[in-house]
Protein backbone atom coordinates (compact mmCIF):
# COMPACT_ATOMS: atom_id res chain seq x y z
CA UNK A 1 0.00 0.00 0.00
CA UNK A 2 1.33 3.51 -1.03
CA UNK A 3 2.89 5.26 2.37
CA UNK A 4 1.87 8.91 2.37
CA UNK A 5 3.49 11.00 4.37
CA UNK A 6 7.13 12.71 5.04
CA UNK A 7 9.68 10.30 2.63
CA UNK A 8 13.02 10.76 4.62
CA UNK A 9 15.85 11.91 2.97
CA UNK A 10 18.05 9.19 1.74
CA UNK A 11 21.39 11.16 2.97
CA UNK A 12 21.96 10.31 7.05
CA UNK A 13 21.15 13.32 8.53
CA UNK A 14 23.21 15.15 11.90
CA UNK A 15 21.71 17.81 13.27
CA UNK A 16 24.18 18.67 15.79
CA UNK A 17 25.05 22.05 14.93
CA UNK A 18 21.45 23.01 14.33
CA UNK A 19 19.62 25.83 16.25
CA UNK A 20 16.31 25.62 16.11
CA UNK A 21 12.96 27.32 17.28
CA UNK A 22 9.34 25.94 17.93
CA UNK A 23 6.78 28.32 18.06
CA UNK A 24 3.40 26.92 19.43
CA UNK A 25 0.17 28.07 19.65
CA UNK A 26 -1.95 27.98 23.39
CA UNK A 27 -5.44 27.61 21.55
CA UNK A 28 -6.31 23.19 21.96
CA UNK A 29 -3.07 23.44 23.83
CA UNK A 30 -3.20 19.26 24.90
CA UNK A 31 -3.12 18.67 21.47
CA UNK A 32 0.00 21.15 20.33
CA UNK A 33 1.93 19.60 23.69
CA UNK A 34 1.66 16.25 22.05
CA UNK A 35 2.70 17.75 18.47
CA UNK A 36 5.39 20.09 20.40
CA UNK A 37 6.69 16.62 21.78
CA UNK A 38 6.69 14.42 19.03
CA UNK A 39 8.95 17.72 16.77
CA UNK A 40 11.49 17.89 20.05
CA UNK A 41 11.98 13.91 19.79
CA UNK A 42 12.60 13.94 16.46
CA UNK A 43 14.72 16.56 16.90
CA UNK A 44 16.70 14.98 19.27
CA UNK A 45 16.78 11.82 17.09
CA UNK A 46 18.27 13.83 14.65
CA UNK A 47 21.29 14.76 17.40
CA UNK A 48 19.98 18.24 17.52
CA UNK A 49 21.17 19.37 21.32
CA UNK A 50 18.63 20.15 23.70
CA UNK A 51 19.91 23.95 24.16
CA UNK A 52 19.63 24.28 20.40
CA UNK A 53 15.62 24.13 20.49
CA UNK A 54 13.84 26.88 21.41
CA UNK A 55 10.58 27.02 22.19
CA UNK A 56 7.89 30.12 22.45
CA UNK A 57 4.23 30.13 23.02
CA UNK A 58 1.97 32.70 21.32
CA UNK A 59 -2.10 32.70 21.70
CA UNK A 60 -3.22 31.77 18.68
CA UNK A 61 -2.26 30.81 15.14
CA UNK A 62 -2.98 33.45 13.12
CA UNK A 63 -0.15 35.28 15.79
CA UNK A 64 2.45 32.49 14.63
CA UNK A 65 3.24 34.56 11.27
CA UNK A 66 4.42 37.80 12.87
CA UNK A 67 5.50 35.73 16.12
CA UNK A 68 8.39 33.84 13.70
CA UNK A 69 9.23 36.82 12.00
CA UNK A 70 9.79 39.05 15.18
CA UNK A 71 11.67 35.67 17.12
CA UNK A 72 13.96 35.50 13.91
CA UNK A 73 15.12 39.09 14.11
CA UNK A 74 16.32 38.66 18.03
CA UNK A 75 17.74 35.83 17.22
CA UNK A 76 19.76 33.22 14.86
CA UNK A 77 17.65 29.77 13.86
CA UNK A 78 18.77 27.36 10.81
CA UNK A 79 15.00 26.21 10.68
CA UNK A 80 11.78 27.71 12.73
CA UNK A 81 8.29 25.30 13.38
CA UNK A 82 5.26 26.86 13.78
CA UNK A 83 3.19 24.77 15.21
CA UNK A 84 -0.62 25.48 15.46
CA UNK A 85 -4.24 23.23 15.45
CA UNK A 86 -6.86 25.40 13.88
CA UNK A 87 -10.05 23.38 13.93
CA UNK A 88 -13.29 24.13 11.87
CA UNK A 89 -15.86 26.07 13.82
CA UNK A 90 -19.44 27.07 12.94
CA UNK A 91 -18.58 30.15 10.67
CA UNK A 92 -16.22 31.08 8.28
CA UNK A 93 -13.62 32.34 10.92
CA UNK A 94 -11.76 28.98 10.59
CA UNK A 95 -11.42 29.44 6.80
CA UNK A 96 -9.67 32.56 6.89
CA UNK A 97 -7.18 31.99 9.70
CA UNK A 98 -5.95 29.35 7.92
CA UNK A 99 -5.04 31.27 4.24
CA UNK A 100 -3.75 34.01 6.16
CA UNK A 101 -1.35 31.69 8.36
CA UNK A 102 -0.19 29.29 5.86
CA UNK A 103 -0.01 32.34 3.29
CA UNK A 104 2.07 34.41 6.13
CA UNK A 105 4.44 31.68 7.20
CA UNK A 106 5.54 31.13 3.32
CA UNK A 107 6.25 34.49 3.26
CA UNK A 108 8.33 34.56 6.65
CA UNK A 109 10.18 32.10 4.80
CA UNK A 110 11.12 33.52 1.85
CA UNK A 111 11.53 36.86 3.29
CA UNK A 112 14.09 35.53 5.66
CA UNK A 113 15.84 32.81 3.68
CA UNK A 114 15.36 30.53 6.94
CA UNK A 115 12.90 27.69 6.14
CA UNK A 116 9.46 27.51 8.41
CA UNK A 117 8.32 24.13 8.65
CA UNK A 118 4.62 24.39 8.47
CA UNK A 119 3.00 22.51 11.55
CA UNK A 120 -0.37 23.74 11.79
CA UNK A 121 -3.72 21.16 11.52
CA UNK A 122 -6.76 22.74 9.66
CA UNK A 123 -9.17 20.47 10.83
CA UNK A 124 -12.47 19.92 10.43
CA UNK A 125 -13.30 17.93 14.04
CA UNK A 126 -11.34 17.85 16.96
CA UNK A 127 -10.95 14.09 16.21
CA UNK A 128 -9.05 14.48 12.83
CA UNK A 129 -6.87 16.77 14.90
CA UNK A 130 -6.35 14.17 18.06
CA UNK A 131 -5.29 11.31 15.37
CA UNK A 132 -3.04 13.49 13.42
CA UNK A 133 -0.90 13.86 16.72
CA UNK A 134 -1.26 10.60 17.81
CA UNK A 135 -3.21 10.79 20.36
CA UNK A 136 -7.23 9.96 19.36
CA UNK A 137 -9.08 7.41 21.59
CA UNK A 138 -9.89 4.20 20.87
CA UNK A 139 -7.51 1.51 18.81
CA UNK A 140 -5.88 3.44 16.29
CA UNK A 141 -4.69 7.07 18.01
CA UNK A 142 -2.99 8.10 14.81
CA UNK A 143 0.41 9.35 13.40
CA UNK A 144 2.48 12.32 15.29
CA UNK A 145 2.67 14.78 12.55
CA UNK A 146 5.04 16.70 15.17
CA UNK A 147 7.69 13.96 13.85
CA UNK A 148 7.57 14.44 10.72
CA UNK A 149 7.67 18.47 11.14
CA UNK A 150 10.65 17.63 12.84
CA UNK A 151 12.78 15.73 10.35
CA UNK A 152 12.07 18.33 7.49
CA UNK A 153 13.01 21.48 9.77
CA UNK A 154 16.24 19.32 9.87
CA UNK A 155 16.60 18.47 6.38
CA UNK A 156 16.04 21.83 5.27
CA UNK A 157 18.37 23.60 8.02
CA UNK A 158 20.86 21.16 6.10
CA UNK A 159 19.70 22.05 2.63
CA UNK A 160 22.37 24.98 2.56
CA UNK A 161 25.15 22.81 3.15
CA UNK A 162 24.42 19.85 0.49
O1 LIG B 1 -10.91 30.16 16.34
N1 LIG B 1 -10.30 29.14 16.44
C1 LIG B 1 -8.93 29.00 16.58
C2 LIG B 1 -8.04 30.08 16.78
N2 LIG B 1 -8.51 31.35 16.90
C3 LIG B 1 -7.72 32.43 17.46
C4 LIG B 1 -6.85 33.12 16.43
O2 LIG B 1 -5.77 32.27 16.01
C5 LIG B 1 -6.21 34.39 17.03
O3 LIG B 1 -5.48 34.03 18.19
C6 LIG B 1 -7.27 35.41 17.41
O4 LIG B 1 -8.13 35.64 16.30
C7 LIG B 1 -6.67 36.74 17.85
O5 LIG B 1 -5.87 37.27 16.80
N3 LIG B 1 -6.71 29.86 16.87
C8 LIG B 1 -6.21 28.58 16.77
O6 LIG B 1 -4.99 28.40 16.85
N4 LIG B 1 -7.05 27.54 16.58
C9 LIG B 1 -8.37 27.68 16.48
O7 LIG B 1 -9.10 26.67 16.28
Amino acid sequence: EFKKGVTASSQPMNGSGLKILIVHTRWNLPIVEALVKGTKDKLKAFNVKEENIVTQAVPGSYELPFACSKFMEVSSYDAVIAIGVLIKGSTMHFEYICDAVSHGLMRVQLDKGIPVIFGVLTCLTEHQALHRAGIAPGDDHGHNHGEDWGAAAVEMALLKYR
